[in-house]
């Protein structure tokens, strides 16, 4: 374990130098890891496991949409794909992908085979956290533990294929076999992960709620949104919009950003621009954090854990989401970034 000092706080990370990808292939040479669901990090994962070496098997509806995406990604129904309860089964650790609503359903058929000596992981502190409304308690004699790539599926896999990692948060909630730790390290590396960073059930989801809420998704539509629409209301086309909201930031500024801090960004741009950056950002933190604040709030008092399980449990969840995604995507905004996109220069 390495300690590193974040801005003057210490923290262990794991790195691959410490927990070398031969390392993680020994210590799950005699497990069989049963990927339950293959939505967005089941294909990720499973995929990045099968190419790292790891016996890995895949559970999952049969004749749903995603076993038949699982058949095209090469899984061999009755070898590497199996009905949920057989793949159950069959896996030693039991990598818990399905839907965070989809757990709970399926949670009588996942305990039913958490028999002793065998793990169970998460890729999210949801379903534990929020037992009292989830009704997963799993037993005392298995491991429990979670590894949270702090990415999408898709990214994990592109990154992997890359020779390149997303990192990842991990923390064990149950130590039955006195190997729990080393199961999730070891699990961690062999997904693709980056680095992985110590935190706990609570905290990661805690965290994950605010953040996917927060400035990962809901804050930063929501702020194109109000930038596009001052824009159009005051006479501008949507190009000129579009392009100083979204596509000059995802083409150029992030990408500055994530190579080398904000502050490079900002001394790569004129001082004009860093000028009233320097004096707008603060009036926007203003603004802005009594609202995350609320947001921290509803998702430490369950209140989001409760909208998620009671929407994404009705039957025609799934439909109503494609709605509300097609208005996003029929939005004149949305509409206009797809003519960018095309305007782009190919290789
Ligand atoms: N999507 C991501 O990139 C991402 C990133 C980090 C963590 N996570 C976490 O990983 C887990 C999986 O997320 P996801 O986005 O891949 O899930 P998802 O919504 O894509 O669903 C995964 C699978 O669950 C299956 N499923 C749903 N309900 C079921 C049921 N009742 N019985 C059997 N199968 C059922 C679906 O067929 C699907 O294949 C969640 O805990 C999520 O919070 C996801
Ligand atoms: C990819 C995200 C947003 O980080 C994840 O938390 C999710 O729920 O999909
Ligand atoms: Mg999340
Ligand atoms: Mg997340």
């Amino acid at each position: 374990m390495a300690q590193i000092n974040f801005g003057g706080v210490l923290e262990n990370v794991v790195t691959r130098d410490e927990f070398p990808l031969s390392k993680a292939q020994k210590v799950l040479q005699h497990e069989t890891i049963a990927v339950l669901g293959y939505g967005v990090q089941g294909p990720g994962q499973a995929l990045n496991l099968r190419d790292n070496g790891i016996n890995v098997i895949v559970g999952q509806r049969k004749d749903s949409a995603s076993w038949h995406k699982a058949l095209k990604d090469g899984w061999l129904e009755g070898e590497t794909l199996f009905e949920l309860e057989e793949a159950c089964q069959r896996g030693t650790i039991l990598l818990n992908l399905l839907s965070d609503a989809g757990q709970i359903a399926a949670w009588p058929v996942v305990s039913k085979h958490l028999t002793e000596g065998k793990a169970l992981y998460f890729s999210h502190g949801f379903g534990v956290t929020f037992h009292e409304k989830t009704g997963i308690v799993p037993p005392a004699h298995v491991d429990v533990f979670l590894v949270a790539p702090k990415g999408s599926g898709t990214s994990l896999r592109s990154l992997f294929l890359q020779g390149q990692g997303l990192n990842s948060s991990y923390a064990v909630y149950q130590n039955a076999s006195g190997r729990a730790e080393e199961r999730a390290l070891a699990l961690g590396i062999a997904i693709g992960s980056g680095y992985l960073f110590e935190t706990e059930f609570k905290k990661e989801v805690y965290s994950d709620l605010t953040g996917e809420r927060g400035v990962l998704m809901g804050a930063i539509a929501g702020l194109f949104e109000a930038q596009y629409n001052v824009l159009r209301k005051n006479g501008h086309s949507p190009s000129e919009a579009f392009n100083e909201t979204v596509e000059e930031l995802t083409q150029s500024l992030m990408p500055l950003v994530a190579e080398n801090g904000m502050d490079w960004m900002y001394a790569n741009c004129s001082t004009t621009a860093q000028r009233g950056a320097l004096d707008w950002k603060g009036r926007f933190q203003e603004a802005t954090e009594p609202l995350f604040t609320e947001l921290y709030d509803s998702v430490a008092a369950g209140k989001e854990a409760e909208i998620v399980i009671s929407a994404n449990s009705q039957p025609d969840y799934r439909e109503k989401l494609e709605v509300e995604l097609a208005d996003l995507r029929n939005s004149e905004l949305w509409q206009t970034g797809v003519q960018v996109r095309q305007l782009r220069p190919k290789k």
